[in-house]
């Protein structure tokens, strides 16, 4: 890595006892503790900076050490502050777009904290990320702990802003932490509410590994004179956005290769190219984490017994309880383990051995690829990253990648690494259980749904896509119909739309007693229901004449389809609740706020 910026040039040491203004010596114990023998290039160039009298914006890869470069920064701050903190103030405010990220980033606050000497001011944070706790919880913790720094998600924060006793006069420093992403997700106003609120002195610090140009009006209204630290890393001669120990690939796949080349590789397939203690597997939807999570793991319990490997599953839509606690054994366990998830761990999530990130395709935004790909190679440890992109019109993504300095090779799998297509085995496991089946049609018509989203809408676009067979992947046993379907030419599609051997659907029954209760209940009212119309009909056919009982079949063949379509348009319409961002659910508080129009800035006048 080099840090080639104009203000990283002039760093002359990377060696934490140079720095200046020098570190308190108990930051200075806590950060060789930690084994950081010197600094990384973005901490030798903010910590100066920060902890002097500079606002900063700053873009460094992924893995490169920015916590520290502005938690240190913060602490030093707040340590010279003449007063100690009161209750219903705080010195610092960090903010992170995910609860994940905001705990990660809170907890190496403390570990930080448990340096500080007896005879020393004690220094506290609290973690404000709404969830389990109820905000007056969160109020009545932070009247009472008095905490100097709070680490938080946005929503919950200007929710404990809105409360009367709490008063931002003291604020000394604010961090954005992955601030295009705040941007991302349309939160610009109620950022810039945030900084109206907050006392003008301050000195602010945005970060991010992928600063995008729209940050610059974040840039305008809320820092003074702040100073850009591009961390660049050269390879080989050439500027590129990924750290240098960390190789991306892509494989060229139809739809069908899916499937067994990622169980091909998370089985140790091509242990050459992919090795791994534990990797992660981005799936667009998180529906398509549940699916394939007790898909796979069911396929590899039968197919490959012998294998250990333990597969986790975590998206936002499951309470932060459960999130966390997944976070917390996939982090600790001792076993090879793979990650199932979405973009709500795509970023600044710090799992040490992760050496593998899967992308099962591109995501709808391009800088969450380089923030997926890099939870792997952090902190000089090697890693790889690879996506999968279908053939045809998405490897352009290649090239549109380039363009934004993220390099890739081309992985060519061997035939044999997906010879074994699975279908047999998903067809059999599908029968097996209604609900597999509605599971495996939510997850198809969400990334349906999750395709229409994506920004770079030249490479990604649907028509190109062969739905068929992209359906018959994901298991389903007949197409939906849906009117993304409609474009698919008449030619393509299968009779009847069954993507194998017909079945009767009548049949089809599910594994849980109760499921399968009432659907027989309701089959058996549909039934009734059609029966008592037949009569009434027969009784009116009876005096029809003969050339209207020939149009009787096709009527009677369009309410078929028609109930078909019911039951498949509530599927889908479930589907297309769970094909939301999940990362919104972070920002649930925050967007019904948005809504009622409460987060602008009259509505704080009263703080
Ligand atoms: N000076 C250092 N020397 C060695 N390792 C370090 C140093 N500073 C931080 N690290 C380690 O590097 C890893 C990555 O750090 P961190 O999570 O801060 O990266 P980041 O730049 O914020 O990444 P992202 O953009 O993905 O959020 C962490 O495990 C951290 O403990």
């Amino acid at each position: 890595m080099s840090g080639n910026t104009p203000a990283a040039k002039k760093i002359a040491s990377r060696a934490w006892e140079d720095v200046s203004p020098s570190l308190t010596p108990w930051v200075l114990e806590a950060v060789q503790s930690f084994g950081f023998t010197q600094m990384t290039p973005v901490q030798a160039s903010v910590l100066p900076l920060f902890t002097g009298n500079k606002d900063v914006v700053v873009e460094a890869v992924t893995g490169s050490g920015k916590t520290l470069a502005f938690l240190i920064p913060l602490i030093e701050r707040i340590i010279k502050l003449d007063e100690p903190v009161r209750a219903g103030y705080m010195n610092g405010i960090i903010i992170s777009p995910t609860r994940e990220l905001a705990e990660q980033i809170h907890s190496v606050l403390k570990s930080l904290f448990d340096f500080i000497p007896e005879d020393s001011p004690r220094l506290r944070s609290q973690l404000l990320i709404g969830g389990d706790t109820p905000v007056h919880t969160d109020l009545k913790n932070f009247l009472s702990s008095k905490p100097h720094i709070l680490v938080a998600t946005p929503g919950r924060l200007i929710e404990l802003l809105k409360a009367n006793q709490v008063k931002t006069s003291a604020l000394d420093a604010l961090v954005l932490d992955e601030a295009d992403r705040l941007l991302d997700l349309g939160f610009d106003r109620s950022i810039n509410a945030l900084f109206n609120l907050l006392p003008k002195q301050r000195r602010t610090g945005l970060f991010s590994a992928t600063i995008t140009d729209a940050v610059g009006q974040l840039v305008r209204v809320g820092l003074r004179n702040p100073v850009k630290v591009v961390v660049k890393v050269t390879s080989a001669g050439t500027e590129q956005r990924t750290p240098s120990t960390l190789g991306i690939s892509y494989a060229k796949v139809v739809p069908s290769q899916k499937l067994p080349l990622l169980i091909n590789l998370i089985t140790n397939g091509d242990k050459a190219v992919f090795p791994y203690r534990k990797a992660i597997v981005y799936f667009p939807t998180c529906i398509g984490v549940t699916y394939y999570h007790s898909l796979i793991n069911d396929l590899l319990k039968e197919k490959y017994p012998d294998s250990d490997i333990e597969i986790f599953s975590m998206h936002g839509k499951l309470p932060s309880g459960p999130r966390r606690k997944t976070l917390g054994r996939f982090t600790d366990t001792v076993k090879q383990a793979v990650l199932f998830t979405t973009d709500v761990a795509a970023r600044g999530l710090d799992i040490p051995e992760v050496d593998v990130v899967f992308q099962l395709d591109p995501p709808t935004e391009p800088s969450a690829f380089l923030h997926r790909a890099g939870r792997a190679g952090r902190a000089g440890r090697a890693g790889h990253g690879i996506v999968f992109l279908h053939i045809g019109r998405e490897e352009d993504f290649v090239d549109f990648m380039e363009v934004k300095k993220v390099h890739m090779s081309e992985y060519v799998f061997e035939e044999e690494q997906v010879k074994d297509n699975h279908s047999e085995f998903v067809r059999k496991w599908i029968l097996e259980d209604r609900n597999k089946h509605d599971q495996a049609l939510r997850a198809f018509v969400s990334f349906i749904r999750f395709y229409t989203k994506h920004t770079a809408t030249s490479i990604f676009r649907l028509p190109n896509l062969d739905l068929v067979a992209l359906a018959k992947s994901y298991g389903l046993l007949r197409l939906p119909k849906m009117p993304e379907l409609k474009s698919v030419p008449e030619a393509d599609l299968p009779e009847g739309g069954w993507l194998g051997e017909k079945i009767d659907m009548d049949d089809y029954k599910y594994a849980n007693p109760q499921k399968e209760a009432s659907r027989l209940e309701d089959l058996e009212a549909h039934r009734q229901e059609t029966k008592n119309k037949k009569k009434r009909d027969f009784i009116k056919i009876s005096n029809e004449a003969w050339s209207a009982k020939s149009e009787r079949k096709e009527i009677r063949e369009e309410r078929r389809n028609k109930r078909q379509t019911r039951v498949q348009a509530k599927a889908i319409a479930e589907a297309a609740e769970s094909s939301d961002s999940e990362a919104e659910v972070d920002w649930k508080e925050l967007v019904q706020q948005k809504k009622k129009k409460k987060t602008d800035v009259a509505s704080f006048a009263d703080l």
